[in-house]
């Protein structure tokens, strides 16, 4: 425990070396975060991406690979609020966060497996605590920032870049607020965020994703795909995102299409396609930037057997072309 406090305050404070050296190595952590929503059974993805042959995968593209196990999300505390399960999520991250800059401060690339969306909180905090010019890459149908005030649900995984941003204020949390009180010194800077695959968005979130546009994020919805083609809106939040630097992106599956992502918990018609999908992380790996990545929303308990294979093996290669594979 204290070896791991002062690895962590060490890595907050030299920052994490970039760009990673080779031989290059993967740390997967699994974050079976269920709180942030209501839904059971996502919880069991990083179990069933590992049944799916993950780690494997991983290490025929040249990887090492450290498997991390998974982080203990789970707290007794709970507290009531507008944030559901506010103490939950704000404990959990905070472990998810520990272990994320342990992993950065050794050099590796971080790949974590949700869980909910709510995991954002920990994984991008944490590529920001190790390397605070990390740039977010956010591939998701929904906008996820939303505030406590804001939110028409109250579940946190519709939230993480409110915090990230921060657009929450501590008076909406109440008395959970000491559960997030370890990102206060966590800013991710609008300019250093880009949204790929938006289509349900909520009409607060509406005005949030205007206002940041205007204070410099990249924000696409699934209009411009349609439009200018997945190559030049991947293409050009890459190029927002400047052209050095870590890269972190946070992929939620329901950013791809229901028809090939059925189980996930907020399904929304008209996503990504599965080349599209493949080919914004091939487009990431081909940067040389990305250090890490979220693979979050996969529940295999909301559709049938062959949608949720589906669902789990898609993730998995999604995870594959943004670690370096390539079709040729
Ligand atoms: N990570 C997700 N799947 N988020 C869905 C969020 C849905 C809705 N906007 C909400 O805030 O409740
Ligand atoms: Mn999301
Ligand atoms: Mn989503």
């Amino acid at each position: 425990m204290i070896r791991g406090t002062a690895l962590l305050r060490q890595a907050t404070r030299a920052f994490a070396s970039w760009p990673l050296a080779a031989p290059r190595t993967v740390s997967i952590i699994g974050a079976p975060q269920q709180f942030g929503q209501p839904r059971g059974g996502v919880e069991n993805a990083p179990k069933l991406l590992r049944q799916a042959g993950l780690a494997e995968t991983v290490a025929n593209l040249d990887w090492r690979v450290n498997d991390e196990g998974d982080v203990d999300m789970q707290t007794t505390q709970d507290v009531a609020g507008p944030l559901r399960h506010a103490a939950q999520i704000g404990h959990g991250s905070r472990k998810l966060m520990e272990a994320c800059v342990k992993a950065h401060a050794r050099g590796n690339f971080v790949l974590t497996l949700g869980g909910d969306h709510s995991v954002a909180l920990g994984t991008v905090s944490a590529a920001l605590k190790a390397r605070p010019s990390t740039k977010v890459l956010w591939v998701d149908a929904h906008a996820d920032c939303n505030s406590p005030s804001t939110s028409p649900s109250g579940n946190a995984h519709g939230m993480p870049l409110a915090f990230l941003l921060k657009l929450v204020q501590s008076s909406e949390l109440g008395t959970a607020s000491s559960a997030f009180a370890w990102l206060d010194d966590v800013r991710l800077a609008p300019q250093n965020l880009a949204f790929v695959g938006l289509r349900d968005v909520d009409a607060e979130e509406r005005k949030i994703l205007l206002r940041l546009r205007e204070r410099g994020a990249f924000v696409s919805t699934m209009h411009d795909v349609d439009r200018r083609g997945i190559g030049h809106v991947v293409d050009t939040a890459l190029d927002h995102l400047g052209d050095d630097g870590p890269l972190h992106c946070s992929f939620d599956v329901d950013s791809c299409d229901p028809l090939i992502a059925p189980a996930t918990g907020t399904a929304v018609r008209g996503g990504l396609t599965y080349r599209e999908a493949h080919f914004l992380c091939e487009a990431l790996a081909a940067t040389g930037r990305l250090g890490s990545l979220d693979v979050v929303e996969v529940n295999s308990a909301l559709a049938d057997p062959v949608g949720a294979k589906a669902t789990v093996d898609l993730a998995a290669g999604l995870v594959a072309s943004a670690l370096g594979a390539v079709i040729l």
